[in-house]
């Protein structure tokens, strides 16, 4: 029956993307972000526990990174009381949710995914205010998260099925798929709608209920995703949306024995810290804790001779420069063979001294990174890397008027070393580090010198080299022949190898089982 129900869900297809160079499309993003001005600007926003929505009277701000003069809006600070009363909660609301019919749950996210196509530019602007992406990098990713609905919505219904197993004459054996408890999502700032949904909907299909905790510097594109899924019939309970600080919200809930599973998606210093201390069993504690930690990368693009130098230049400025180069998928190290190197090397530096820096409001092509303080360690690897390399464009800042905010400019090094930190350490930011190889084999060697293994580009018109990239690259995303950014949802199943994380791969046919836990039934008659 399932089959059928699934049969009804398909076929699939991707959002597409606004075109803003049309006047009309541009227009009605210029409306919307002073809809959301007046709407969201200034506005306090609520905690949701239980079902409830939760107002605090400790409220932190949430600044625009584009001109950190200007508080966007602020958001309460949960205290340790209501985040067990979050645990709770979710705990309870279990006992109900993981009983939930899935074509119940389809539904849900199909009626969510339909709210999120009438309201993507408002989503967009807002995302814009919050973490400074621009339109197109604001509308990929409000995209995305139309996609993860419909991805969703089928692999509810797909998992459901269980899967069949070897027959016994004598008894009816089944295999089946059922979920395992309170999930906290904890997520990063650069991705702030995408990222925590793909979590919580991974969890919440498998009849999971969910802690979601957003990053501080950008809840409101996260909340809206939370009341879009209450408007499109979630039951309330299944969610709760918590926002504060990490001595309350990190450790402790990490920590909390009520807690099933932590799903997170962030830095390596912090997702290594998760899985460490979630091993230990508290007290009180029925189960391992599950960890599902998906890191940062340093990721390579491969160029070898027989390269179409012209697109692979193109691919390079788009996933290095890109939103200021603040993807996990980032290109941050070229790897190109020798006869090419200084070409390609030119070709990137002149496409890259093109691109403005600007306000992303404007839809400036790169905006400010998301704070001064992340601007002045990026600087710090700029200022080291003029003693170990050779600066070939940028360094400088930006001028962007009286605005403050962290502006770099798109930077590149050449002749970088392999041991250099250019080379080894992620430094997300507009940061590129060029390296010369022998050849493609020792390309491919130089790519995978890395603690990382996220994303990677390989640019080659030979077949047979093409086919050893597929099999030697050490990366759980590999591009040939385009840029290393940019993975859609139900295509391209997301998450690295190595210190990128656990392999968790988003968006794709596996995701669910993480969230799930696997029950054997063997009846005789
Ligand atoms: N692999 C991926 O899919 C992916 C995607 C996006 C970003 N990232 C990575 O995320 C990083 C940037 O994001 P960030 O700066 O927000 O990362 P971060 O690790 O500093 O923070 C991520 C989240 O963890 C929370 N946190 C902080 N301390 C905690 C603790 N002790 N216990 C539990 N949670 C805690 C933060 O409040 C935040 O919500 C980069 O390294 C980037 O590569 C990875
Ligand atoms: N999924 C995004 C990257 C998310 C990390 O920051 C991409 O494929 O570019």
């Amino acid at each position: 029956m399932t089959d059928t129900l699934l049969g009804g869900f398909l076929p699939f297809e991707h959002e597409p993307y606004f075109n803003f160079a049309q006047d009309t499309v541009a227009a009605l993003q210029r409306a919307a972000f002073q809809q959301v001005r007046q709407r969201y600007v200034g506005q306090h926003f609520p905690l949701y526990i239980g079902g409830k929505r939760v107002e605090g009277d400790d409220l932190f701000e949430v600044r625009n990174p584009a001109d950190t003069r200007e508080v966007v809006w602020h958001f309460p600070r949960a205290t340790p009381e209501q985040r067990d009363q979050a645990v709770a909660a979710a705990q309870t609301a279990f006992e109900e949710w993981r009983l939930s019919d899935p074509l119940q749950r389809a539904t849900i996210f199909k009626r969510a995914a339909e709210l999120l196509r009438a309201r993507r530019m408002e989503f967009n602007a807002v995302m814009t205010l919050e973490n400074g992406k621009n339109w197109a990098e604001a509308d990929g990713e409000v995209a995305e998260s139309v996609d993860h609905f419909e991805v969703f919505a089928r692999e509810t219904l797909r998992w459901a099925q269980g899967k069949p197993v070897y027959p016994m004459p004598d008894e009816h054996v089944t295999t089946v798929y059922e979920p395992i408890g309170v999930v906290a999502c904890i997520s990063p700032w650069n991705f702030p709608s995408a990222i925590p949904l793909g979590m919580a909907l991974g969890a919440i299909a498998a009849g999971n209920t969910v802690v979601w905790k957003p990053a501080s510097e950008t809840p409101l594109s996260s909340l809206l995703m939370v009341e879009l899924l209450f408007e499109a019939g979630l039951p309330r309970g299944v969610i709760q949306f918590l926002t504060g600080t990490d001595d309350v919200l990190g450790d402790p809930l990490v920590d909390h024995k009520d807690i099933r599973m932590i799903a997170f998606t962030g830095s390596r210093e912090i997702g290594c810290r998760i899985y460490e201390r979630a091993a230990r069993v508290q007290p009180g504690q029925k189960w391992l804790k599950r960890v599902m930690a998906e890191m940062g990368g340093k990721d390579p693009t491969v160029v070898c001779a027989d390269g179409d130098l012209e697109a692979a230049a193109l691919g390079i400025v788009q996933s290095a420069f890109g939103y200021a180069g603040q993807k996990c998928s980032a290109c941050s190290r070229v790897i190109a063979e020798d006869s090419v190197y200084d070409e390609l090397l030119e070709r990137v530096r002149a496409l890259a001294a093109e691109i403005q820096v600007g306000l992303p409001e404007d839809n400036a092509p790169v905006g400010p990174v998301i704070s001064a303080g992340s601007a002045e360690r990026i600087m710090k690897y700029v200022h080291s890397g003029k003693n170990t390399a050779r600066l070939v464009l940028g360094s400088e800042h930006p001028d962007v008027g009286e605005r403050q905010g962290g502006y770099v400019q798109p930077t590149i090094f050449a002749d970088v070393a392999p041991e250099d930190p250019l080379f080894q350490e992620e430094i997300f930011g507009p940061v590129l580090a060029f390296t010369r190889a022998r050849d493609w084999q020792h390309a491919i060697d130089l790519a995978n010198d890395s603690d990382y293994g996220l994303t990677a580009a390989f640019y080659s018109r030979d077949p047979h080299k093409l086919a050893e990239a597929r099999r030697r690259m050490h990366v759980g995303n590999l591009y040939l022949n385009r840029k290393c950014t940019g993975a859609l949802s139900g295509t391209h199943a997301f998450g690295g190898y190595g210190m990128s994380g656990t392999n968790a791969k988003v968006g794709g046919p596996d995701y669910l089982f993480w969230f799930l836990q696997t029950k054997t039934v063997a009846q005789r008659y």
